[in-house]
């Protein structure tokens, strides 16, 4: 039984648990048959916790390094057995996550932003993304939740290329009763930001969500967009945005990373949500994305349902995957 399980709410556990389903089956069903047989951890048993560890979509990097650690940790040819094996892999895998997602939050809170005259500077959350991500469900989600805690939000629909973006984050908006802030397809991003930082702050907001397009096809386009929404939003609100979300559908796997890199190139990512992680067996995908490009997880998506959004954290994530 796990000790884990006295300090998390049961509700997110079992969501946690049932998303990550998937992957747990698929991980632990190749671990098994890659330590079956066997009574000693030699280069067979490596290389097979290699190709288990590549399958789940944790990527080849960190699966070196894991593979690494786990070699100086066993004397090769020492009797290890798939309890004991998985045991070790999981206190590996939770200290490369901890390296990187340092704190261990549980709950949806945000820093508090100190008053500049008096006057009260909202949190400023710039979410990034490709298309088709998740990333509308992921604000309305956030929007819901932040909201639950009592803090007033404000949503700008600074995606402009299309106007089913701008649509679909109204409906989230009249869903979780937030005020939007939008303008016409195809205006300036920078200006509906600009809008709606100006709006928040009239409102006293306590945070201010801005979705953005995320066209992938031309990175210099894209780059130049973020840069001039920063820039813009910066003669509202001093240092914002403060924090820069790429929200990744982990069940694209490898494309995941991909995306990832193209993003960190046009802007600077300061934390990640990924997305689906119900319904995929790519779990490993938040250790090897949060692994290699140094930016924590804040967020993970395990089910479509406006609660199904939970505050990742590495310790309940580890627990729930190897379990
Ligand atoms: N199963 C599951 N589905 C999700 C999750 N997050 C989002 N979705 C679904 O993914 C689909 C795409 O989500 P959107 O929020 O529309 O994606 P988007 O990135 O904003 O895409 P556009 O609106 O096309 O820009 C929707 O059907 C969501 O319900 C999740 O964690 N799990």
């Amino acid at each position: 039984m796990s000790f884990f399980k006295n300090i998390f709410s049961k509700e997110k556990k079992e969501t946690l648990d049932k998303g990550l389903e998937k992957s747990k089956e698929s991980f632990f069903g190749k671990l098994s048959k890659a330590v079956a047989g066997k009574s000693k951890v030699d280069d067979d048993v490596l290389d097979n916790l290699e190709e288990v560890l590549v399958a789940s979509d944790v990527g080849v990097t960190t699966t070196l390094k894991v593979i690494d650690r786990i070699e100086a940790r066993v004397a090769k040819d020492k009797y290890v057995g798939t309890d004991e094996l998985n045991k070790i892999l999981r206190e590996e895998i939770a200290g490369l996550l901890s390296e990187t997602n340092i704190g261990n939050e549980t709950d949806f809170v945000i820093p508090d932003i100190p008053k500049k005259e008096g006057v009260k500077v909202p949190y400023v959350l710039m979410v990034v993304g490709v298309n088709g991500v998740g990333k509308t469900t992921t604000i309305g989600k956030l929007a819901s939740q932040f909201k639950k805690k009592g803090l007033k939000v404000v949503l700008g629909a600074a995606d402009t290329f299309r106007a089913a973006a701008i649509d679909q984050l109204q409906v989230w908006a009249d869903r979780t009763d937030v005020p939007i802030v939008r303008q016409e397809m195809g205006s300036d991003p920078a200006s509906v930001a600009f809008d709606s930082l100006k709006s928040a702050v009239a409102q006293n907001a306590d945070v201010v969500i801005i979705d953005t397009a995320g066209r992938l096809h031309n990175k210099v386009n894209l780059m130049n967009e973020l840069t001039k929404i920063k820039r813009v939003m910066q003669k509202v609100v001093d240092n914002s945005p403060h924090d820069v979300l790429l929200v990744l559908d982990g069940s694209t796997g490898q494309n995941a990373f991909e995306q990832a890199k193209q993003f960190t190139k046009a802007t600077e990512v300061t934390s990640l949500a990924v997305t689906k992680l119900d319904g995929t067996a790519k779990g490993g995908v938040v250790i090897g994305i949060s692994d290699q490009f140094k930016i924590p997880v804040k967020y993970i998506g395990v089910g479509e349902g406006i609660d199904d959004l939970q505050v990742f954290n590495k310790v309940e994530f580890v627990d729930s995957f190897f379990k």
